[in-house]
């Protein structure tokens, strides 16, 4: 077992890790986001990526994704917590809650999102596209950060980098019944389920959005504010994996380490060689 997080926005290393060292590590689909920080905690094998690159270079729409997920996939990971900051289109989701995402609406529209195509046609499930299991170990360390939790939520992922317009926030809101938004937990959700690895969102809570009558509308001095006084809770949580997910891990009830197993569509004779190559490490199980 290794526990991958993505860190995002305010989230740019982890303390704590033993034999910490940055490992750059090439993949087919380009480098990732940043070097990936691996060491272990608890004796369990950590990896740690910088979603924007340390410094916060990347934006949402040119995070390499395919890149991200395959080195993590490449490193051995089989779980996989994202950390965000969002908005939230819920009064009772104030900022800084923590909201366990378990559900998707997909409003990018700039972004490769599959690891499959044309020479490998591959159809995944999506019905759950976060991991039950890893999202319980992931509520029950979040219960230690003495933030408030709410255990599930539906992510509007945005094209961005602009914040909505307020037309838009009340759509997402009312129409689409999203409860929180943010730029970049798709397509990652949707690679991580078609690399096989149990995926896990903690959506920070670091604003209103702009619908909310009583706010201002959201600003990046906003959110950099409410996630620098949850700093200390974010790393809190990510300590508490290692020892609540080390007794629980074994195969995926959920089936998320095996989404692979009838998603191949293309006839074996078919399949072309350089994209089956490009594969190696997100396929490998199944090719
Ligand atoms: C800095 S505000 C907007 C930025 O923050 C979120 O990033 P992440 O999900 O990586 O924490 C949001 O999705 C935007 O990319
Ligand atoms: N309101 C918002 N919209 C999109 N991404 C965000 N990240 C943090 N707050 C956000």
């Amino acid at each position: 077992m290794t526990i991958g997080i993505i860190g995002g926005s305010g989230l740019y290393d982890l303390d704590g890790l033993a034999g910490a060292r940055w490992q750059e590590v090439d993949t087919p689909w380009g480098r990732p986001s940043d070097a990936i920080l691996t060491g272990t905690l608890d004796g369990v094998a950590m990896a740690f990526l910088p979603r924007h690159g340390r410094g916060h270079v990347n934006a949402p729409s040119e995070i390499p994704y395919r890149a991200n997920i395959d080195a993590m996939k490449r490193l051995g990971v089989t779980d996989l917590v994202s950390v965000s900051a969002c908005g939230s289109f819920r009064e009772e989701m104030a900022p800084g809650d923590i909201v366990l995402v378990d559900q998707f609406v997909d409003r990018t529209r700039d972004r490769p999102s599959s690891f499959f195509g044309t020479g490998c046609v591959a159809h995944v499930s999506l019905a759950h596209p976060t991991c039950a299991r890893l999202r319980a170990v992931v509520a029950d360390a979040a219960g230690a950060t003495g933030l408030r939790v709410h255990a599930g939520g539906t992510y509007l992922a945005m094209e961005g980098p602009q914040f909505s317009t307020r037309a838009e926030s009340v759509m997402y809101r009312d129409t689409l019944g999203a409860d929180v938004i943010g730029m970049t937990n798709m397509p990652e959700a949707r690679l991580a389920r078609e690399a096989e690895l149990c995926y896990a969102p903690v959506a920070m809570v670091t604003d209103y959005d702009c619908w909310h009558p009583g706010h201002e509308a959201v600003d990046v001095a906003a959110v950099i504010a409410t996630l620098t006084a949850n700093a200390a809770a974010a790393r809190t949580l990510v300590a508490g994996l290692p020892g609540r997910l080390a007794g629980a891990r074994g195969a995926c009830g959920a089936g998320c380490d095996r989404a692979l197993d009838h998603a191949i569509i293309t006839a074996p004779e078919a399949r072309d060689p350089a994209v089956l190559a490009r594969l190696d490490a997100v396929a490998a199980r199944v090719l």
